[in-house]
């Protein structure tokens, strides 16, 4: 059928050329928009392949310092520590996540001194550090605890903020935890702190492979997380989770999973215009690594448009396994 407009408008005519294809990009993918976790070992040249996420390791503080020495060189803003804690430490209660002298702590400390100018932010959660693989106290019947947790989560927010973190990342799900961290906070003065809340978290299905990577996978067994993390029906429910944690003093907020989760991405964006990130998870990254080892997909390719798909979806920056590849590829070295 031919239409009225046909052929005055004829939409190839942009897309004919590399110039005009430039001309009329909505979106751009740049370094700026990385967050890069990484995982930290107790111990001294350690670097241990997280076999569910080839690519990844976990690896002890003097490889990190060496890790972080490359973000810097890349441009990379940020990085985010997530720890593999010793089984003997781990309790119901996990407060080892409040020890000053613990591991994350210590690499908070190591990576300021030796790099001031790059952006460290940390999770704020206790499944690593719990012998039931719960993000919280559980008491006899099972019931995970939200005013206990939350407690335990403000200390540790301290804790890692007095050791000089820029940016803390309550990833737990427990209702009221930002207001009470930011007045934590704020009462011993840490006013700079920034908070990151993982804010519409979703009880999924794609964190597999990161539980692996923490070491609560076992500890987990075939518990679920339904009772505090969302339901992956629900979009509305998010919105209020995300009014929830700004009126209680996020500076920013996120969505996790990102590539399933895109929908919700585009309407928190649309609907407060806040700094707005997504968490490309371990199952996400698994999936598009296993894809292309087998090459069933092209890496660098698949990587780079599920960062513009993050772009376009309205998020400011993504938390990726990929993101020193990303980075590498942005700057000609990959
Ligand atoms: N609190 C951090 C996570 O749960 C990360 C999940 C993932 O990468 O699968
Ligand atoms: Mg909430």
């Amino acid at each position: 059928m031919i239409t009225p407009d046909f052929p005055a408008i004829r939409m190839r005519r942009m897309r004919r050329d590399p110039f005009s294809r430039a001309l009329m990009r909505e979106n751009t993918v740049t370094v700026d928009d990385l967050i890069y976790p990484v995982f930290v070992v107790e111990g001294a040249n350690r670097r241990e392949a997280v076999t569910t996420m080839p690519g990844v390791d976990r690896i002890s503080i003097d490889n990190l310092l060496k890790v972080a020495e490359e973000c810097v060189k890349l441009g990379i803003p940020v990085l985010s520590l997530f720890p593999n804690i010793d089984p003997s430490l781990k309790t119901n209660d996990g407060v080892e996540a409040t020890n000053p002298e613990g591991l994350i702590p210590r690499a908070v400390r190591e990576l300021k001194k030796n790099f001031p100018e790059l952006g460290i932010m940390t999770d704020v959660a206790l499944d690593p550090y719990t012998s039931h693989g719960q993000d919280g106290t559980v008491d006899e019947k099972g019931s995970i605890l939200n005013d206990e947790t939350t407690e335990m989560l403000v200390r540790q927010a301290l804790c890692q903020a007095e050791a000089g973190v820029d940016v803390v990342g309550p990833s737990d799900m427990m209702d009221g935890r930002i207001g009470v961290m930011r007045k934590a906070l704020e009462d011993k003065g840490l006013i700079h702190t920034r908070i990151m809340a993982y804010s519409a978290k979703y009880a999924s299905a794609f964190y597999g492979p990161f539980r692996d990577a923490v070491g609560s996978a076992a500890a987990l067994g075939k518990a679920d997380k339904f009772t505090y993390q969302m339901d992956p029906a629900n979009t509305n429910e998010a919105l209020r989770e995300v009014a929830l944690d700004l009126a209680e003093g996020a500076d920013m907020v996120m969505v996790k999973p990102g590539m399933p989760y895109l929908d919700i991405v585009r309407r928190v964006k649309d609907e407060f215009k806040v700094p707005t990130y997504a968490y490309q998870v371990s199952g996400e990254y698994a999936m598009l690594k296993a894809a292309a080892l087998n090459g069933w997909l092209d890496h660098d390719k698949v990587m780079m448009e599920s960062m513009m798909a993050f772009k376009r979806a309205g998020a400011d920056g993504v938390l990726t396994y990929f993101a020193l590849d990303i980075a590498r590829k942005l700057k000609g070295l990959a």
